[in-house]
């Protein structure tokens, strides 16, 4: 049995999350012919509970090159950026969940990612796939994409459609680990934002800018606003789109009024609706944030990994729109 040695930037929601996944899926490494071995995991504060144990915490970076491959749930930019380039540079793989960094810092990631070093399904929908749901649409021509890309704003809006407050239901997603350390990322559509830059390089453009998304949150929307969409049959979403405008691609975040019977508006999680040509219509959803949503995308990666598959690449070049989108109206 080959021991698979992994180092764990993280011990958060998602890097305790995976942790225990991991414990939790040995049978199916040791089918693999593998034993994974933890050879540490990094935090700030080894006081803090956690399902890992104590001999294993560090508070300053180890020794991260001993690795076979690293996986980063720290979030942030800075601070994994410098932790990672020298594992990336010496050609240690690496399993990230952190959109922020992907999107952030893509001048510095992009050669990694070409070079098939950068896994990442669980930066977008978590566990629900999205990247390698677009993969397999590369075999058609993106027309529109249109997802819910954002757990804790849906889980916001969801329960304020059952009568809680806008604070309450933000604490209660904090509770439940769905959102970002700074919630400001989620509720102002940011976090939106990094996820669908992460869409368009993975099928539009290779070098598609963070800042090429307008941004807009729900920290506007008021109890009111939901109940005039519901009285028109309509749901109102944080919508993050790709579509045709001008013959231009347009990316955007804000909240939208769905059609009450539209997949989107129906959806219970997050959700990406996507039109394509000759495919069609593909619409997904389920579980986008959380820990052990976001830690069953960052195992799939690691399967992925060892089955010898490559990191998500970038779309191999730029493509203009086939047409003009059909965006949803902005509430
Ligand atoms: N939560 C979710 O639903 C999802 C999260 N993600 C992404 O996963 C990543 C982690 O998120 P999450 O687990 O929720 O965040 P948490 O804040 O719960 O965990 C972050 C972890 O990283 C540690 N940490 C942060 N900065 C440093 C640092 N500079 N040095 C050492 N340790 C550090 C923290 O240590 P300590 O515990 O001691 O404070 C903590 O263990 C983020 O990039 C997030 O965007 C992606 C999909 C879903
Ligand atoms: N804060 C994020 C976590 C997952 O990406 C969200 O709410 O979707």
């Amino acid at each position: 049995m080959e021991a698979l040695r992994i180092a764990l930037l993280g011990g958060g929601t998602v890097g305790s999350a995976f942790y225990t996944l991991v414990l939790e899926r040995l049978e199916d490494f040791r089918a693999l012919g593998v034993e994974p071995r933890f050879l540490g995991v990094l935090v700030r504060d080894r006081t803090k509970p956690r399902p890992i144990p104590q001999e294993l915490l560090h508070t300053e970076p180890f020794d991260l090159l001993e690795a076979d491959l690293v996986v980063e749930a720290l979030g942030g930019v800075e601070a994994p950026l410098r932790l990672l380039r020298p594992v990336l540079e010496a050609g240690i793989p690496v399993v990230t969940a952190n959109k922020a960094l992907l999107a952030e810092a893509w001048a510095e990631l992009c050669p990694f990612a070409e070079e098939g070093l950068l896994y990442h399904e669980a930066s977008v929908m978590a566990g629900t796939p999205a990247l390698s749901l677009l993969e397999t649409l590369r075999g058609s021509e993106l027309l529109e994409l249109h997802g819910i890309l954002n757990g804790t704003t849906l889980y916001i809006l969801q329960e304020m459609e059952r009568g809680r407050t806008y604070g309450e239901a933000l604490r209660e997603a904090q509770r439940l680990g769905f959102a970002e350390a700074d919630p400001t990322l989620d509720v102002e559509g940011i976090d939106a934002a990094h996820k669908l830059t992460l869409l368009a390089r993975l099928l539009i453009d290779p070098a598609f800018p963070f800042q090429g998304v307008e941004a807009r949150g729900i920290t506007a929307l008021t109890p009111e606003d939901l109940e005039r969409a519901r009285e028109k049959g309509e749901r109102v979403r944080l919508l993050a789109s790709l579509y045709g405008e001008g013959g231009r691609w347009r990316a955007r975040v804000a909240p939208a009024r769905l059609p009450e019977d539209h997949p989107l508006a129906q959806a219970k999680g997050n959700a990406l609706w996507v039109r394509t040509a000759p495919l069609g219509e593909v619409f997904v959803t389920g579980p986008g944030a959380g820990g052990g949503a976001t830690a069953s995308g960052l195992l799939a990666d690691l399967f992925r990994f060892l089955s010898g598959a490559p990191g998500h690449r970038p779309a191999p070049l730029a493509k203009g729109p086939l047409g003009e989108g059909r965006p949803f109206p902005e509430a």
